[in-house]
This record gives C-alpha cells, structure tokens and sequence, in this order.
C-alpha cells in the first residue's frame, strides 16, 4: 500500500514556498510519493531533495506529469483518489472506510481553484472541516488521521542528520561521521 500526494494548480510565480512545504508535509508524515502536476519547477523540488539529502527519507518525486491523465491511471492501476476539499465528506465520516480499502492512495491537493473535473473522478472529496484553510494543512491532518498519529514516530533509515530532543536549543546527530553536535540550522 503506497501513498502519493499530487499538487495540482501549481503557480511557480507565487506558490514556491507552499507547495515546496506540501512536499515536506507528504515526506514527514509518511507519505511516499510527491508529484507536481503539469508544471515543472526545479526550485520546489530543489528543495524538497535538499531536505532529503540531510533528513532521510525516500519519496518519489515526479513533476510536469499531465495531472488529469495521472489520476486516471493511478485509477486505472486500482489504486483510489482522495481529493481534498473544504467541500467534500468530513473527514471523520470516511477516514476508517479508507483505511480499511488497504489500497494505494493519491491525494490530490489544490492551489486556487480545482477544476470539477477532479470532483468528479474522485472516490472521494474530503474535507478537513468546513472551513477554508490550507493545502499544507488539509494533508497533514489527512495524514494523521490516516495514520493516527504513528507517522510522527517515523525514522528515515538513510538519514545524515538526527535531532535529539532537547528541552532548549538545537541538538542534532550526524549520523554520517557518527559524532553528536550542536547545529543552528533548520
Ligand atoms: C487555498 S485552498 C483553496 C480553497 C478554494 N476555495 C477551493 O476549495 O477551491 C487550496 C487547497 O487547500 C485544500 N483545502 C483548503 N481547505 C480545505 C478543507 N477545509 N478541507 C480539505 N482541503 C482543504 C484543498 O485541497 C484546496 O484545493
């Protein structure tokens, strides 16, 4: 069973940072592929790998893929579509059905205005409350909820960097030259 994010709506001239952050969302909370759809932009994904690279973690990452094709074959491989959408089932009256398909996820997250095309072909539009909010938001509550909690737990085996929690300050493991030190980076 795998799950993948994809990003529809992309905007590089403005949406860098958020979609930038949806991939790290996809990444930490257990997610394991992150496609941007129907746009490439090395500068998100850039970033993403950067984090990769010190962190861990092995999320596929795809970009410039054709978004509406994607879904209908990810269906057509048997896998489910979930979008998320203020608009959609709450969240709370179909998270254990989907558990319980024990089938392969995409979640399709949008930016200003998700086309119905995506309504359509999903099997289901979620809602993380009925409220406008955030794309970041709505996946890492998906997320959770999916996982019910345990995702926060999660190692990442390749990792080059380790934080070690600390009451005050920064202390993080450099796993590569195995010795402890203290760091002022994010
Ligand atoms: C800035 S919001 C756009 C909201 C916009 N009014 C719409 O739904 O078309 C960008 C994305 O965040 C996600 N999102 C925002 N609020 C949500 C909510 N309450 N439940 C689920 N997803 C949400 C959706 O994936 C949406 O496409």
């Amino acid at each position: 069973m795998k799950i993948y994010v994809l990003r529809y709506g992309h905007r590089p001239g403005r949406d860098k940072r958020i979609t930038t952050h949806v991939g790290l969302v996809a990444r930490a909370f257990g997610a394991h592929g992150f496609i941007l759809g129907d746009v490439i932009d090395e500068k998100v994904i850039g970033s993403i790998k950067k984090v990769m690279e010190r962190w861990g973690g092995n999320l596929y990452i795809d970009a410039g893929v054709d978004s509406r094709k994607y879904v209908l074959e990810w269906k057509r491989r048997g896998g489910i579509v979930v979008h998320l959408t203020m608009y959609g089932l709450h969240i709370d009256d179909v998270i254990d059905e989907i558990r319980g398909l024990n089938k392969d996820i995409l979640i399709v997250v949008g930016a200003e205005k998700v086309p119905p095309f995506f309504y359509e072909v999903a099997d289901y539009n979620v809602a993380i409350g009925h409220q406008p909010h955030s794309e970041v938001a709505a996946l890492a509550v998906f997320l959770d909820r999916f996982y019910m909690g345990k995702e926060l737990h999660l190692s990442f085996p390749n990792a080059k960097l380790i934080i070690v929690p600390s009451p005050r300050g920064k202390k993080v493991k450099k796993i590569a030259e195995e010795e402890e030190g203290e760091s002022t980076k994010d």
